[in-house]
């Protein structure tokens, strides 16, 4: 299919190093296109995590550059516009979640987002529905399982509505129904992705392209028939 030929997302020659652990991203180049779905594997350690973060400017590279939507970003306020169109799942549900139930949880970004409280709630329904997750919107968060509170952040994001959905490892922590569930609604979804994921089966079904990263540079893993509509 033909893809559009503008990248949303495009970073170029990205470098990222932790004090004592050394290098873990080098000299990477990547682009998401509109109508993609782009799996992300590699080995435990490899410096998945990493790269989202930097994509979204939770970290900052030394050497290298990120831009949004055909925007530089260099500063905070930059990143924040790519934010704002651009929505993470966290790996772990824990640092997404904060408040007390799941429905004012999921309502936190629409009406920061300037929505009424009645429409807030409508959209955190209808997203939680989407999700199989009717009747959980008066539960406790912290008292939800793994796979509940990773359902949930993913209605967290998904109530954005964002352009580009960037998910760290959707897959933790649900059983084969949630999983199947997940795959569909992502599926159905128009939005471009990023996904790491280290699960074979469900990358093989989701991914229009599939990337591996191996010492500190992406490469073409596998080809995949997948196709997406872009709306
Ligand atoms: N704050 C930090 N300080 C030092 N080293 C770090 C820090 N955060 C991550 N690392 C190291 O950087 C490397 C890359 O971490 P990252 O979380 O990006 O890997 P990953 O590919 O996402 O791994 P996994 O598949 O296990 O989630 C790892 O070796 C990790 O231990």
């Amino acid at each position: 299919m033909a893809y559009s030929n503008k990248p949303l997302i495009k970073i170029e020659d990205l470098n990222y190093a932790y004090p004592r652990r050394g290098s873990v991203l080098n000299a990477v180049n990547f682009a998401l296109y509109e109508g993609e779905r782009v799996v992300i594997n590699g080995d435990n350690g490899a410096g998945k995590t990493t790269l989202l973060h930097l994509i979204v400017g939770l970290k900052k590279a030394k050497k290298g550059q990120v831009f949004g939507f055909g925007q530089l970003c260099k500063t905070e306020k930059e990143f924040n516009q790519l934010r704002a169109k651009a929505g993470l799942l966290f790996q772990d549900p824990d640092d997404q979640l904060f408040c007390p139930t799941v429905l004012e949880d999921v309502m936190f970004g629409p009406l920061n987002l300037g929505f009424n409280k009645q429409q807030a709630i409508e959209k955190s329904k209808q997203t939680l529905a989407s999700l199989g997750m009717q009747g959980f919107e008066s539960r406790i968060t912290h008292q939800l399982s793994g796979g509940e509170k990773r359902m949930i952040t993913l209605a967290c994001v998904l109530v954005m509505e964002p352009k580009v959905l960037i998910l760290d490892e959707p897959t933790n922590a649900l059983d084969e129904k949630a999983k199947a569930r997940l795959l569909s609604v992502l599926k159905a979804l128009p939005q471009a992705m990023i996904i790491i994921s280290h699960d074979k089966v469900f990358s093989e079904q989701l991914a229009t392209r599939q990337l591996t990263l191996k010492e500190g540079a992406l490469i073409d893993s596998e080809t995949t028939h997948n196709t997406i509509a872009v709306a």
